[in-house]
């Protein structure tokens, strides 16, 4: 499927985006662990969450939905109720659902694998496979479990200690999540603050779960209690819409009930600091998870320099902050970013190549990227090598491209981010 874009005179009016994707995986798995029913409103209809779904049912989970309105109820009965697969799992296109599965399988008495699409086989496992084998799991794979398809041999667990060389929400989620069925007690450090749903959904749960500065750490053998979750919609797919509202002329965009964890705002941090017109409102709580509106007008933008502790909090969003980047005056600098190279394409190189189509002068560094801004972009044809967020960055630098702009192979936009094209349609004015 091809995307096809061409400049709007602005961009106008009230939207939201599609639930959270970390949230609804973590909702659907922790469904299914607990005891009872967890109803889930708003659940992401997109690729990566239904392959979660889809797993946990190869595992005899019961669910009802979902349906068209995103309300999926999870059968949960406990983490007996989980069964060996017949067959392979499938986690798709989505590092979340390998991952934070292999947490739950190693805990579990039976033999499992799971794989996924070309592009998740390509991605580092070791970080997870490593601790979880030191915990007790055996995991079998391709360049000494670095690799999927990955077959698990779960069991009994020991609780251990780990400190994590990179800030990675889903090695800490994978720890978490088999610590829950260890013995004793499992600890993570993190060099930087990751995303924390895992742990604020736990503990929304019913599990006890303690949190010192970088360190977090778990009981094994606490029961889960199901719940109603109401997912809020993701930060990630409305920073497509912001950063497009900020460049194009006269747009004013409201998004409304967006997830604000301050594990996940970076954002915008980095919008208000380019010079961003941005009011967050309506302040409120849902499900464990703290929610706004936003509203972004155009304004003049101007590049910065980030690195360190901000980039684990908008690591989804450098795409479409190099788009901004590739729109302000002066450079955006990104550094401290290496982990970019391994998400569902080397994004570095990846969102390097498509911009210089554009005609932006843009720069890959060993960990990160230099945009020289401020220069009139032209309409290209560009791929999204099976990458959405590479995928809408494009598409939205081809709002203010001279000409058509054309994405090949965009069907990947569902991954995470059903109906962006139809959200983008409804905005325009021209
Ligand atoms: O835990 C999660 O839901 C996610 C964590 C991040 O990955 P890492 O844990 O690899 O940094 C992020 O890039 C991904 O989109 C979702
Ligand atoms: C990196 C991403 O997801 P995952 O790791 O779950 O494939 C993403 O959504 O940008």
């Amino acid at each position: 499927m091809n995307l096809e874009i061409t400049p709007p005179r602005a961009l106008r009016g009230i939207t939201r985006v599609p639930g959270d994707k970390s949230i609804s995986h973590r909702a659907a798995m922790l469904g299914a662990l607990a005891e009872g029913d967890t109803q889930i409103e708003n659940f992401l209809m997109g690729a990566d969450c239904l392959a979660t779904v889809k797993c946990l049912a190869g595992m005899g989970v019961s669910f009802t939905g979902p349906d068209e309105n995103g309300r999926l109820t999870v059968h949960g009965r406990g983490p007996a109720g989980l069964k060996e697969p017949e067959n392979v799992l499938d986690a798709g296109n989505s590092g979340t659902t390998i991952r934070l599965m292999l947490g739950i399988l190693a805990g579990l008495p039976f033999f499992t694998v799971i794989t996924g699409d070309a592009s998740l086989r390509r991605r580092p496992m070791k970080r997870v496979t490593a601790p979880l084998s030191r915990m007790g799991a055996r995991i079998w794979g391709r360049q000494e479990a670095s690799l999927a398809p990955l077959a698990v041999r779960g069991g009994e667990l020991q609780g251990a200690g780990f400190s994590l060389p990179v800030a990675s929400a889903q090695v800490k989620s994978a720890l978490l999540l088999a610590g829950l069925s260890a013995r004793g007690e499992t600890r993570v450090a993190e060099p930087a603050p990751s995303r924390d749903h895992t742990e604020r959904m736990l503990q929304y749960f019913g599990a006890e779960i303690h949190k010192e500065g970088l360190t977090v750490w778990i009981r094994g053998g606490q029961v889960l209690a199901g719940r109603r979750v109401t997912v809020p919609g993701d930060i990630s797919s409305a920073a497509f819409l912001m950063v497009a509202a900020a460049v194009v002329p006269g747009s004013d965009v409201t998004i409304r009930e967006v997830g604000v964890n301050p594990t996940r705002d970076g954002i915008l941090e980095v919008l208000r600091a380019m010079g961003a017109d941005l009011e967050i409102f309506n302040r409120h709580h849902l499900g464990g998870e703290p929610v706004a509106d936003i509203r972004v007008r155009y304004s003049r933008l101007k590049g910065i320099t980030i690195g360190g502790e901000l980039i684990p909090r908008l690591i989804d969003e450098i795409p479409i902050l190099a788009v901004a980047g590739a729109l302000a005056e002066g450079e955006l600098v990104v550094r401290d970013a290496a982990e970019l190279k391994v998400k569902e394409s080397n994004r570095i190189a990846t969102v390097v190549g498509e911009l210089r189509k554009f005609g932006v002068e843009v720069e890959a560094l060993a960990d990160g990227l230099r945009v020289r801004g401020g220069r009139p972009l032209t309409g290209a044809l560009c791929e999204s090598h099976g990458d959405h967020r590479i995928a809408m960055a494009m598409a939205v630098a081809g709002l203010v491209a001279r000409g058509k702009t054309v994405i090949q192979d965009a069907g990947c936009v569902d991954v995470s981010f059903p109906g962006f094209a139809g959200i983008l349609n409804t905005l325009r004015v021209d």
